[in-house]
């Protein structure tokens, strides 16, 4: 049996797509009365057009995730740290699925869950993927990250599903950081797309977006090869390239001078706490420094582009 904490579009689709394969789910929402909801509609708010098979238990409970061996965690990353201890769970797998940095400690999803369920083999499951498509059973395939080799092996087989295909790694901070980064690069994009820089400025936002996610990402132990996969690379393709994702909508709006949508947009918060994260470790994030600004609103689109333009030459 799988827990699921965190019933937004995340959380329902991965629930849909491994109940579809045959698990039994228990998916456990903060709005009791929407989950008691959920039992009888058998859809959630957030995927209202997704029907919840029988294999899918909603829950407003969470001791009714207690009998769970593994849980995966997909509320906001600000919200993890303190949705954890407020649980009262003690699982054996904890599969972080959200992608972010936590602000207030500056600490990836498996620390906060080696934190506060200090019993758990933390793991992260991060790569490209829009919730509507797992949901729908389009084909997905996305990165598995145990430092636990043999423990990450058995979550890859359990979590993949016929059309969701896991790569597994021991690089946790790769698969964190990559899936983290890659939103603060889609906001840029979005802000250029908006703005009505082109498709080339897109472009080079991405690359040297990417040039950043490596220096971070490996100064703070993550692999190269890892950020080049599924959970970087192939994230940074997906969000940056689609008016689907949250973040790019969000730059989007910035650059168009709209006021942005609401929605869940984990880039935001992991912008400032990558900012953080670069002056402790002597790392330069231009672009992020600039996405910084203009999501603060201290700088505007032109004001943005002229500080990464005006920037002293330098080698690739
Ligand atoms: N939606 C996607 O396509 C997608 C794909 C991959 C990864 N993710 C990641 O999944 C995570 C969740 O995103 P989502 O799209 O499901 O978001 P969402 O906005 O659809 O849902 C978030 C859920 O978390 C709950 N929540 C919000 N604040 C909370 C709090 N303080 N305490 C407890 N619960 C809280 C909400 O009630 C909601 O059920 C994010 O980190 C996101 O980056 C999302
Ligand atoms: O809608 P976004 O920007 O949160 O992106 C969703 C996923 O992270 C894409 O992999």
């Amino acid at each position: 049996m799988i827990g699921i904490v965190g019933a937004g579009a995340f959380g329902t689709a991965l629930a849909v797509t491994l109940a579809r394969a045959g698990h039994e789910v228990r998916l456990w929402g903060r709005d009791a009365a929407a989950m008691t909801a959920a039992r009888t509609v058998r859809a959630v708010p957030r995927l209202p057009d997704v029907p919840l098979s029988d294999g899918i238990m909603p829950t407003g409970d969470a001791a009714d995730l207690s009998d769970c061996g593994t849980i995966l965690l997909s509320v906001p990353m600000q919200s993890l740290a303190t949705t954890l201890p407020a649980l009262g769970l003690r699982p054996a797998h904890a599969v972080a699925a959200c992608k972010g940095v936590d602000l207030t400690t500056l600490e990836g999803p498996t620390r906060v869950i080696a934190r506060f369920w200090p019993d758990a083999t933390p793991a992260i499951l991060s790569g490209p993927s829009f919730a509507a498509d797992i949901a729908r059973g389009l084909p997905t395939a996305l990165s598995l990250g145990c430092a636990d080799a043999s423990v990450g092996g058995r979550l890859q087989a359990a979590l993949s599903t016929p059309t969701l295909r896991l790569y597994r790694t021991t690089d946790v901070a790769g698969v964190e950081l990559g899936g983290a980064l890659k939103n603060v690069v889609a906001i840029a994009c979005g802000a250029a797309i908006g703005a009505g820089l082109g498709e080339s400025a897109r472009a080079a936002l991405m690359t040297r977006g990417m040039a950043e996610i490596m220096r971070l990402a490996t100064a703070l132990g993550a692999r190269r090869e890892t950020l080049m996969g599924l959970s970087g690379l192939g994230d940074l393709a997906l969000t940056c390239a689609s008016p689907a994702s949250r973040n790019f909508a969000l730059g989007h709006a910035l650059g168009r001078g709209e006021t942005p949508p609401d929605a869940t947009t984990e880039g935001t918060a992991t912008a400032e706490a990558a900012l953080r994260l670069g002056a402790t470790h002597g790392v330069e994030l231009p672009v992020t420094a600039a996405t910084v600004g203009l999501v603060a609103g201290r700088l505007g689109v032109e004001d943005a582009v002229r500080a990464l333009l005006e920037r002293d030459l330098t080698t690739e």
